[in-house]
């Protein structure tokens, strides 16, 4: 396969870049990082700035909101698909998974709380060097055409792989486009297109994430368009999805402060499912469960949720993977929808 080879070098060197494919596209996307990665203070100001922005689940912990910077360059998805192929490991965490489910079961059993997201980030040992990730990123774009697929690195985040299904917020000029995506079926089980065929826990998961959202846009502007629920598939997995299409002439920063976190991430009422999640849940989300995308490029932004990612470090890579809980939720069941989340990870180095 061959690549620019100063896209490799950027890789290789460790400098700050980012990779990103936008759904149902060809053509990549680098920037190259040449302007200094900005911290950004706050999302009010994101109006005037252009360039990749990553934004971590919680702005209280010691992640920040950054914006990569530099020249944009842009290749074509090479189309012959001689992919890597890595050995791997994943290690297993259920224990800490059973407790934490426990802890969140007994929150939705005592409280107000309807829904709350429990996440998991198992390592996975691999052995690799910096430029493979850059065939992981091909690789990905090759087996998720659907979905939004990046890799991006700064000094300050480490380096993120994501090949996510869930746009946050879309904009050009005044129009903005966003969904409401929950509920997760495999793509092999009978009948999961017919939205009919999906039970009553899926549909009401995604039904709080539809109703939030709608709130909010009524709030901020008018919905002109919507369609939906319908299953929408993501690799080997099917959603419930509901997209929306609606004007504003709100700023696109203050629109991302209100819809962020949605309950698909994080649960209602949102406030005390963050609560808990911050306090309770045992791991550390940091970048997944955030936003990233591009900003203000060309004139237009498109942010996706942090999904369906693994954070390369040393000797390996933390997969994360997570689900909607309800009071009726069952812990093996929940365990399940989150190893297939996994495993669309683990295909990417297969
Ligand atoms: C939280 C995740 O997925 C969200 C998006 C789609 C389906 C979901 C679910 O069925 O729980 C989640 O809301 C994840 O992939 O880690």
């Amino acid at each position: 396969m061959k690549l620019d080879k100063d896209i490799e070098n950027i890789i290789s060197q460790g400098k700050d870049f980012a990779l990103y494919r936008l759904p149902l596209q060809t053509t990549c996307h680098f920037i190259d990082g040449q302007k200094p990665t900005k911290e950004v203070q706050s999302l009010s100001r994101l109006c005037d700035i252009e360039g990749f922005l990553i934004s971590p689940f919680s702005t209280d912990g010691c992640e920040k909101t950054l914006l990569i910077r530099g020249n944009n360059l842009c290749f074509e998805l090479p189309t012959n698909g001689d992919y890597l192929h890595i050995d791997y490991h994943l290690n297993n965490e259920k224990s800490s998974y059973t407790e934490d489910f426990e802890r969140f079961s007994s929150a939705l059993r005592d409280g107000d709380l309807k829904k709350i997201v429990l996440a998991r980030k198992p390592f996975i040992q691999i052995d690799y060097n910096a430029n493979e990730t850059l065939h992981f990123f091909l690789k990905a774009c090759n087996l998720y055409p659907r979905n939004f697929v990046t890799l991006w690195h700064t000094s300050l985040s480490g380096t993120w792989l994501v090949a996510t299904p869930e746009l946050l917020l879309e904009q050009e000029g005044n129009t903005f486009r966003t969904m409401a995506l929950a509920g997760t079926r495999s793509i092999h089980e009978k009948d999961v297109v017919d939205v009919e065929s999906w039970d009553a826990k899926n549909r009401h998961e995604q039904q709080m994430v539809a109703d939030y959202i709608s709130g909010i846009l009524n709030d901020k502007g008018t919905i002109v368009e919507s369609a939906g629920p319908y299953p929408s598939q993501s690799g080997e997995l099917m959603h419930l999805r509901t997209d929306y299409t609606f004007n504003s002439t709100s700023p696109v920063g203050d629109i991302l402060s209100s819809l962020h976190p949605t309950p698909a991430v994080c649960g209602f009422p949102k406030q005390i499912a963050y609560d808990k999640i911050v306090s309770l849940e045992s791991i550390d989300r940091e970048y997944y469960a955030g936003f990233c995308g591009p900003l203000n490029i060309n004139k237009r932004s498109g942010l996706y949720v942090t999904l369906r990612c693994m954070k390369f470090v040393q000797g390996g890579a933390y997969a994360y993977a997570g689900g909607g809980l309800l009071k009726e939720s069952n812990a093996s069941e929940e365990w399940t929808e989150t190893c297939r989340k996994i495993e669309t990870l683990l295909k990417i180095l297969e």
